[in-house]
């Protein structure tokens, strides 16, 4: 008999539909089995499919409607992810509070958030007792982070002055020095891996004495990156030189946070204090973030849809620990591979270009296909 197909129905924003939804996603999860089928979203969705599984990042009421409706329909699809788990990060202080949520043993490396206070009016803002335990420059960020423009916008104050100007409800978090750099972590289910991108410089006090009120600014990491966060982005943007963290710390991380959050699709922004050198601190938490910037997201995404649909056979829908060993441990999936080289990988399964010299392709246990592999 012929092997079961799994059908995974999306419904996105265009331009997220433009970004993650390319011919290679495509070609890989089909090739194991996996079809991606666009949602009509001018449709009532519980019309459509049937789909073993839902990915979605829209929102509002009458899109939770439809998919309460279409789970009333289809009790066993899986929905990636919830609604109310998803809500969360769409305020920076819930958002945040998730971190106290969990703990890791680490001999070496220690996590927390920056200092940070919420204001949500005007007359607050000019009380000095409010903030007068945060220390200058501060980062003003908008309370909500609900996706649109507004909610990127922030600002870097320097000073009393520089207050002046932000429009609560906002939150006020300490600047941290860090040296310039920020780590995403990319997260898929237990797949989970961690990128470097050119975030704010650091601040000395000399400067600060010197600086102005405020400086705006939006979504900085993601200036000059619609590319894929490889080494040649690394060397263009002078970050070859910065470690990462250790993935083992990063990975308990991420399980720390998905299972607080229930949530499988999101990354988060973590900063290394420079005062601290092994002290980590995050500072955003993203739902469905731009996959396709990360090295080997065809192979990651593959890979997890693949845990979904088949945890699904086993009646484990949903469960954000979906793939975890009967010991308790995590299957690392990715992480335990060395990898290297996986944009061949995928260009040879969509359009048969052979490999190059250092096309190093291991076998797939799965399937046969090449695996993706990845710089060491
Ligand atoms: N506490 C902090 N200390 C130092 N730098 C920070 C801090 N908070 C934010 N930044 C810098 O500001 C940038 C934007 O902040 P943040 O990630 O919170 O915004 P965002 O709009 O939610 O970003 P994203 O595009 O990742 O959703 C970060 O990438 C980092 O460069
Ligand atoms: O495309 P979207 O609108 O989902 O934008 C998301 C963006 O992904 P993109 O690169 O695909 O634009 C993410 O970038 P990376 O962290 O991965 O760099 C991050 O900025 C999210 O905060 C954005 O989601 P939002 O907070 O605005 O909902
Ligand atoms: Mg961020
Ligand atoms: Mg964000």
């Amino acid at each position: 008999m012929a092997d079961r197909r799994y059908s995974i129905g999306y419904a996105l924003r265009p331009k997220k539909q433009h970004s993650f939804i390319q011919d290679s996603l495509l070609a890989l999860a089909s090739s194991r089995g996996i079809d991606l089928v666009k949602i009509d979203q001018d449709r009532p969705l519980s019309d459509q499919g049937p789909f073993d599984c839902i990915l979605h990042k829209l929102y509002g009421e009458d899109w939770r409607r439809q998919l309460k409706d279409f789970c009333a329909r289809y009790p066993n699809a899986v929905i990636l992810d919830a609604p109310d788990a998803i809500e969360r990060l769409h305020n920076r202080i819930s958002m945040l509070q998730v971190v106290s949520e969990f703990k890791i043993e680490s001999p070496t490396e220690s996590f927390g958030i920056p200092n940070q206070i919420v204001i949500y009016d005007k007359e607050t803002l000019f009380d000095e007792q409010a903030w007068a335990t945060l220390k200058f420059p501060v980062i003003a960020k908008p309370l909500v982070a609900d996706g649109s423009a507004k909610s990127h916008k922030m600002a870097l104050v320097f000073n009393h002055e520089g207050l002046n100007k932000q429009k609560p409800p906002i939150v006020l978090q300490e600047f941290v020095n860090h040296g310039g750099v920020i780590f995403k972590v990319y997260v898929a289910g237990v797949h989970v891996k961690c990128v470097k991108r050119k975030s704010l410089p650091d601040v000395s006090e000399e400067k600060l004495g010197s600086l102005q009120g405020s400086l705006s600014f939006s979504q900085i990491s993601n200036l000059a990156t619609n590319e894929k966060n490889d080494d040649r982005y690394y060397k263009r943007m002078h970050l070859e030189d910065t470690e990462m963290p250790p993935q083992s710390f990063v990975t308990d991380i991420a399980r720390g946070l998905r299972q607080a959050m229930k949530l499988n699709l999101f990354n988060f922004d973590v900063i290394r204090d420079s005062r601290v050198g092994n002290r980590y601190l995050i500072i955003d938490i993203n739902y469905f973030p731009g996959y396709a910037k990360m090295p080997c997201y065809e192979t990651v995404l593959t890979d997890f849809f693949f845990d979904i649909v088949h945890s699904s056979d086993k009646e484990e829908k949903g469960r954000p620990n979906f793939s975890e060993n009967e010991d308790g441990s995590e299957k690392r999936g990715l992480n335990v591979r060395p990898v290297h080289s996986c944009d061949q990988e995928v260009r040879k399964l969509v359009s048969n270009i052979p490999d190059g010299e250092d096309g190093a392709l291991a076998l797939s246990p799965h399937s046969g296909l090449p695996q993706c592999i990845e710089n060491p």
